[in-house]
């Protein structure tokens, strides 16, 4: 499990953790880390053309520290000082020592021929959009070809919540001390972050609980329960799909198809689709009846391409009357926010899986001309805390939250995931893992992360050929499970 941890839980831990060592140890450790991330990206330090952008705080410091490391292994290190009388005193001593160079002027920085830059601008003590100094530096930065690589956080990232309200550093990697901020995954500053390395300063004991999770390939499959020897086809977990219509069945089709790749127990599909969900599917037991028709389920999908008639209005009230988990989803969530008490007076775990429109349908706060707004876990904890259920906010970085604030970041996926049909394979996938819940016991909250987790597997592996859609993903998604048991997650 990754823990995310905001700029003042860092802050935290550093004064407990700084009181037991002398003075500079974790800056010491910081910047070692940072050189060594840098020297392993260049390949080497001998003529290494490196600039270093310096601010006054102490990013600037662990820039000017790692930049001396370099120097003493025969880097050529340029320093611009963006306040040269308050640069990070030590750090500069050191610097100088070790043969670095301080640029008299920032228009001669060398940053139109460096090999790697250093952004020391501004990191968890920074606020706002990057000043106009900084972001002309950051700019030319952008525009020449050394290899772009944050300190800490890229400057212009909010650290907790990965706003980016300006300007910012367009990093290609982040070395990250401690503990990974939420915003290097999250919103906006996921895509200024690039690889995030975690240099571990010894921060950990004094860190506490972190404010939101990332799973790995470990914690997903942990999440999902593959058979035992004594499993029969009920044990998985039993799926219900209400989902398509007569007249466009793909919804149904890639919602049931999803389910039983995921976790091939059993799937009951019910609904207007049937004919074209039992002629993609013969495994999936199908009624055109209605979801009491269709026999006993451990957890229901309701929504996708079922259309928002009365019919459809009677038969998610159907579904969201019973005590079982459900996953509401596209229709399911339009036909939510003209009823959102069908969700919020429920006791069984209710996921709501919307984009950002459909979010903005379901809380009027988040509609508007500020929309969402850039803090998308904030939203997402007061959606979930609003109607007492889980949402999952799909987004470039899909956020899942439940009503006591927990909280989830997704790290798998590919932006080639934004096509037609992939949220109607990610409800399958939810259905699936949420019908184990009665055996594993998992929050909701922890089966919707390992859902999107797996979902965004899927999705690497069948872009990894190109351009994908979502069958595609149903197609793969039994391989993705199969490598998440056996630990080999695709790139
Ligand atoms: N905590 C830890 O465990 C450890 C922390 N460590 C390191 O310390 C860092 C935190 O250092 P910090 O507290 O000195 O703040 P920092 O990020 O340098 O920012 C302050 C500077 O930014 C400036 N500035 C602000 N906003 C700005 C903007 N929009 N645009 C432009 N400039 C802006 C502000 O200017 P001022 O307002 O003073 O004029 C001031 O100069 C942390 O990220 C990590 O790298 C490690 O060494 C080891 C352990
Ligand atoms: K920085």
């Amino acid at each position: 499990m990754i823990g995310l941890h905001t700029a003042e839980q860092v802050r935290t831990a550093e004064r407990a953790l700084m009181a037991t060592l002398p003075p500079g140890t974790l800056m010491q450790r910081a910047a070692t880390g940072l050189a060594t991330v840098c020297l392993g990206l260049a390949g080497r330090a001998h003529g290494l053309r490196v600039v270093l952008l310096v601010g006054a705080g102490d990013n600037g410091g662990d820039a000017l520290f790692a930049g001396a490391q370099l120097a003493g292994r025969g880097a050529q290190v340029t320093a611009v000082l963006l306040a040269p009388e308050r640069a990070h005193a030590s750090g500069l001593t050191a610097f100088r020592r070790a043969g670095g160079r301080v640029a008299d002027d920032p228009a001669r920085s060398g940053l139109d021929r460096a090999d790697l830059v250093l952004d020391g601008i501004v990191g968890i003590g920074g606020s706002g959009g990057l000043r106009p100094a900084a972001a002309d530096l950051a700019g030319q930065a952008a525009a020449g070809p050394g290899l772009l690589v944050a300190v800490d956080l890229p400057s212009g990232v909010a650290a907790d919540t990965g706003e980016v309200p300006g300007e910012v550093f367009p990093a290609q990697h982040t070395v990250t001390f401690g503990a990974v901020k939420p915003g290097l995954v999250v919103g906006e500053g996921r895509r200024h972050a690039g690889q995030v390395h975690l240099v571990d300063i010894g921060l950990g004991p004094h860190l506490g609980d972190p404010a939101a999770r990332q799973l790995t390939d470990a914690d997903a499959a942990a999440r999902i329960e593959p058979p035992s020897p004594d499993s029969d086809k009920y044990s998985g977990g039993v799926v219900g799909v209400v989902a398509g219509s007569a007249t466009y069945p793909g919804a149904g089709v890639l919602c049931t198809g999803a389910a039983l790749r995921t976790r091939p127990g059993l799937v009951r599909y019910a609904g207007t689709a049937a004919d074209g969900v039992r002629a993609s599917w013969p495994e999936a037991i199908v009624t055109s009846g209605r979801p009491g028709d269709a026999g006993r389920v451990q957890a229901w999908v309701v929504g996708p391409g079922m259309g928002t008639d009365d019919d459809a209005r009677s038969v998610l009230a159907e579904v969201l009357a019973t005590d079982l988990p459900v996953v509401v989803d596209a229709d399911g969530l339009t036909m939510v926010a003209d009823a959102p008490e069908l969700v919020r007076d429920r006791t069984a775990p209710t996921v709501l899986t919307p984009h950002d429109r459909e979010f903005a349908r379901l809380f009027t706060w988040a509609g508007g001309s500020t929309g969402i707004g850039g803090d998308r876990m904030a939203a997402a904890r007061r959606g979930a805390a609003e109607l007492g259920c889980t949402v999952l906010l799909k987004g470039d970085a899909t956020v899942i939250a439940d009503a006591h604030g927990t909280t989830y970041v997704n790290g798998t996926g590919t932006p080639w995931l934004a096509t037609a049909g992939t949220g109607d394979v990610l409800s399958g996938v939810l259905g699936a893992v949420l019908a184990q819940t009665p055996v594993t016991g998992l929050p909701a909250v922890e089966a919707a992360a390992a859902a999107a987790h797996l979902h965004g597997r899927a999705g690497q592996l069948a872009a990894a050929d190109g351009p994908l859609i979502a069958g595609d993903l149903v197609r793969h998604l039994a391989e993705a499970v199969g490598r998440l048991y056996r630990g080999g997650a695709p790139a």
